[in-house]
């Protein structure tokens, strides 16, 4: 289980600072793919990197605590904070950073990426019986072992995206954090990731977190889903719950935007850009594009809600909503 404790996380420039993490209070669960989205720049990526401990400068985490707990097979539990979780890298947590082209070593074999990343975990072992093992994980993802004999580039950018999958589950790691792992990948090969992902879940019923902007990514395969805006998670619940009872305006904004079996009426973005997170405006950062804002959004900063279960959402109206028994949208 990973636990976000009201973390903040900035990037420092000389003079200023961007938060790109706002408090962000949530906690990933055993056997679920948990999903992280919001439109480009709200903090996705820089959410994932706090949450793999991959914190360097100009990234600080500057409030809160993030919390790994990882239980081993004799019922002992561990308990990494941030500071520490890199301990446990590839084995208890592993991460599938975003573009796969650019993560691999160009010059470097697939199998010996395979080698430097595991090879301490299993020192015991002889070479050659670590690349049988890796061998056969690989038929086992359906990957042909001969791309441990490849270089990055000779690999297409979905087979990159699979070996670095493989790479990343190979220890069966309690946590797999993957940062928008079927963009810029087409319709075909981004189905063939997905279920790659959503069967190596099921097989070691372990945690994942998928970061994808893409609403579609999300409702394919996560279980619950945190919604970002401007750095700050808005609305948190059971995924079905937030396609089909979604409560603050702007994840309404985002799901009515999406095309659906049989509307053919022209879909249109969300009018305006997210706010700079150099200097974000008070209130509720979403005021500006919101259609439903009144004016205590723009001075106050909404409490979080619970609008159903174990589902959250911050948003002014639901107080209204919630005090006049009335649903959002009702
Ligand atoms: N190294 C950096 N130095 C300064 N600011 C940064 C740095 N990396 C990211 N940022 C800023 O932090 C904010 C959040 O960026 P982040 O990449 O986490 O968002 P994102 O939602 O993952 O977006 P995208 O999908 O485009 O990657 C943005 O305002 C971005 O400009």
């Amino acid at each position: 289980m990973l636990r976000l404790n009201h973390v903040s996380a900035q990037y420092n420039m000389l003079d200023e600072y961007v938060k790109a993490v706002d408090h962000v209070d949530f906690e990933v669960r055993k056997n679920e793919i948990f999903g992280i989205a919001g439109e480009s720049g709200c903090g996705k990526s820089t959410l994932l990197k706090v949450m793999y401990d991959l914190i360097a400068y100009p990234l600080e985490i500057s409030e809160g605590s993030v919390e790994l707990h990882s239980t081993d097979k004799q019922g002992k539990t561990t308990v990494y904070t941030n500071g520490e979780i890199h301990k446990s890298w590839w084995k208890v947590i592993s991460y599938v950073p975003q573009g796969a082209m650019h993560v691999m070593n160009p010059v470097t074999k697939i199998k010996s990426q395979f080698f430097d990343a595991i090879s301490k975990y299993h020192d015991k072992k002889s070479k050659k019986e670590l690349e049988a093992e890796i061998a056969g994980y690989l038929k086992e993802l359906e990957l042909s072992p001969e791309v441990l004999n490849a270089y990055p580039h000779q690999l297409s950018g979905g087979m990159r995206q699979r070996v670095l999958i493989a790479l990343a589950t190979f220890l069966h790691p309690d946590i797999v954090l993957a940062d928008e792992p079927t963009t810029a990948l087409d319709v075909v090969v981004q189905r063939g990731i997905l279920t790659m992902l959503s069967k190596v879940q099921k097989k070691m019923k372990n945690s994942m977190v998928i970061v994808s902007h893409d609403m579609g990514v999300h409702y394919q395969i996560t279980n619950r889903m945190g919604i970002m805006y401007a750095g700050q998670m808005i609305e948190v619940g059971p995924t079905e719950q937030i396609f089909n009872n979604p409560q603050h305006p702007y994840t309404k904004m985002l799901i009515n935007a999406l095309p659906k079996v049989g509307d053919n009426s022209q879909k249109e973005g969300i009018p305006g850009t997210p706010p700079s997170l150099k200097n974000p405006p008070a209130g509720c950062r979403f005021a500006a594009r919101c259609p439903l804002a009144e004016d205590i959004c723009r001075t106050q900063e909404p409490a979080q809600f619970n609008v159903g279960e174990d589902h959250y959402a911050s948003c002014h109206l639901l107080n209204d909503w919630i005090v006049e028994g009335k649903r959002h949208g009702a």
